[in-house]
């Protein structure tokens, strides 16, 4: 399987990104600057976190105009995974692909820890390597996480399933605790934690793996041919 991880000017999480495909999985990987205007070769796409035009504005705000992103759009309609992790979250949602927004932190600071988390939905391609309702650690590092929408866009979240993390604190205010939700069709996932951060003991903790293991396994059922 071959992953594009979308490069933006202050991007800081794609070498992160990369290391956990690439390294950690055995799949390919690539970096692609934000202004490419073709990703019909990589049959995933990876937006990663960081300060993309320097969190101008509000974080995801420019970077949402970025060329990469009527490619990001179209992989999506064409039913790729997209997964958006932390500032890649803020873009997708800045994008219209994921609805509601990420607002600052309920203290106003910017927080870097690790956090548990709870799986919500594990009948995602993201997730499907997770036990239903399973506690993971993994870590956060964000000044705006705080994810907030409507009550009609909350409820149509939890009748859908969208919702697939949610904290197990609340420590940013983040609605109903939570971290990372799905779109409709289920195949672009935003969450402000850090799986790519979590995929060996030597750096704390691998829970984040099963997350791109979860997306390799997907791809590869329904691309190997059974005949
Ligand atoms: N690690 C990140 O991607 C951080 C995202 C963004 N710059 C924020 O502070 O909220």
């Amino acid at each position: 399987m071959k992953f594009a991880v979308i490069v933006f000017p202050g991007s800081n999480c794609d070498l992160d990104m990369y290391h956990a495909v690439k390294d950690e999985l055995g799949e390919e990987a690539e970096y692609v600057w934000h202004d490419s205007k073709d990703l019909s070769s990589y049959d995933g796409i990876l937006l990663p976190g960081g300060f993309s035009y320097g969190d101008y504005l509000r974080c995801g705000a420019i970077a949402q105009f970025s060329g990469v992103m009527d490619e990001v759009r179209k992989a999506a309609e064409a039913g790729k995974p997209v997964l958006g992790i932390c500032n890649g979250f803020q873009i997708l949602t800045e994008a219209g692909l994921l609805p509601g927004v990420l607002l600052r932190n309920k203290n106003l600071k910017f927080m870097c820890r690790t956090v548990g988390l709870k799986v919500e939905n594990n009948n995602t391609l993201f997730t499907n390597e997770y036990e239903q309702g399973e506690e993971i650690q993994i870590p956060i590092a964000h000044g705006e996480g705080n994810y907030y929408c409507d009550d009609a866009t909350y409820n149509h979240l939890k009748e859908n399933n969208q919702i697939v993390f949610t904290y197990a604190d609340d420590f940013n205010g983040s609605r109903n605790n939570i971290a990372g939700i799905i779109n409709e069709r289920g195949n672009v996932l935003g969450m402000m934690p850090h799986p790519e951060r979590a995929v060996s003991e030597l750096i704390g903790g691998k829970d984040g793996l099963a997350l791109f293991r979860s997306i390799v396994k997907q791809w590869r059922e329904s691309h190997v041919s059974h005949a």
